[in-house]
């Protein structure tokens, strides 16, 4: 599996210029001929949580008709990172995932909310899995926050993951703990992480990138660095199956005495 990491500068409350962008990005990463392109957290509006009611995507339309077009275009999956999206008066922060032939196959929202970026007092908490398949493998995603909690992620992961995408938008104070976190996760639930970072900045934050690809035994295999850019890799999804095999984990997990 080719993946491609759409490391973006996100433009604060200015959905038209990220579309504009993304747009950009998307046609860039397929010429590499990638089977799934990664997008960043939030990426149509940044956190301008206090104009979500004039900026949020209603009902994710505009973002699922982009991408779908898109995906079907360029023959290419997308796991569309995630966006402000308004459904019945609510606002979520919502991933919508498109398989080649641009069907939406999954829409997840966050289900933990960051309060340091002000999430508890404007978006609504998902409560529903992210499990999908890209090109019959099956696959997961989470958002940002959601990987501090290893117990959400391990929860979908016994149910047979070999990839987790992880769409962000992590501050550069903290980026020894995302790469640390993201190991873990990787290294625990014996799976590739493909983890997409922004850079630049909003009002409050700056945002360093460091977009990560990590194998199986938390190794790093694709790094980018601190500036606008694509980073593609490739996932040798049979070393998924080789780990797991050599270092039955999953078996012996005890989950009755985990509640
Ligand atoms: N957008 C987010 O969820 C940020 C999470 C974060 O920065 C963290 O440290 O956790």
């Amino acid at each position: 599996m080719r993946v491609a990491l759409a490391q973006l500068d996100i433009q604060f409350g200015n959905p038209d210029e990220n579309f504009r962008q993304v747009t950009t990005a998307i046609m860039k990463a397929a010429e590499e001929a990638v089977d799934v392109i990664v997008l960043p957290e939030m990426w149509n509006t940044g956190y301008a949580l206090t104009r979500l009611a004039a900026l949020a995507d209603l009902n994710g339309e505009r973002t699922q008709k982009l991408l779908s077009q898109l995906a079907k275009q360029f023959n290419v999956a997308i796991v569309g990172g995630s966006v402000a999206v308004e459904r019945d008066g609510a606002y979520y922060n919502e991933m919508l995932v498109l398989n080649r032939q641009g069907e939406l196959i999954s829409c997840y929202d966050k289900v933990h909310r960051f309060g340091l970026m002000g999430e508890d007092r404007y978006i609504t908490a998902g409560k529903t899995p992210n499990i999908f398949p890209i090109d019959g493998h099956p696959a997961m995603g989470a958002i940002c926050y959601d990987i501090r909690f290893p117990e959400w992620l391990r929860t979908q992961a016994a149910q047979g993951p070999e990839v987790i995408f992880v769409s962000a938008e992590w501050p550069t104070i903290r980026l020894p703990q995302w790469r640390i976190l993201l190991q873990a996760r990787a290294i625990e639930n014996q799976a590739f992480v493909v983890a997409v970072n922004r850079v630049g900045s909003d009002p409050d934050n700056n945002f360093g990138g460091q977009s990560l690809v990590i194998d199986p035994l938390g190794q790093i295999i694709a790094e980018a660095g601190s500036h606008p850019q694509i980073v593609t890799a490739k996932l040798d999804l049979a070393q998924v199956t080789q780990v797991r095999g050599s270092m039955p984990v999953f078996a012996d997990r005890r989950p009755e005495l985990y509640q």
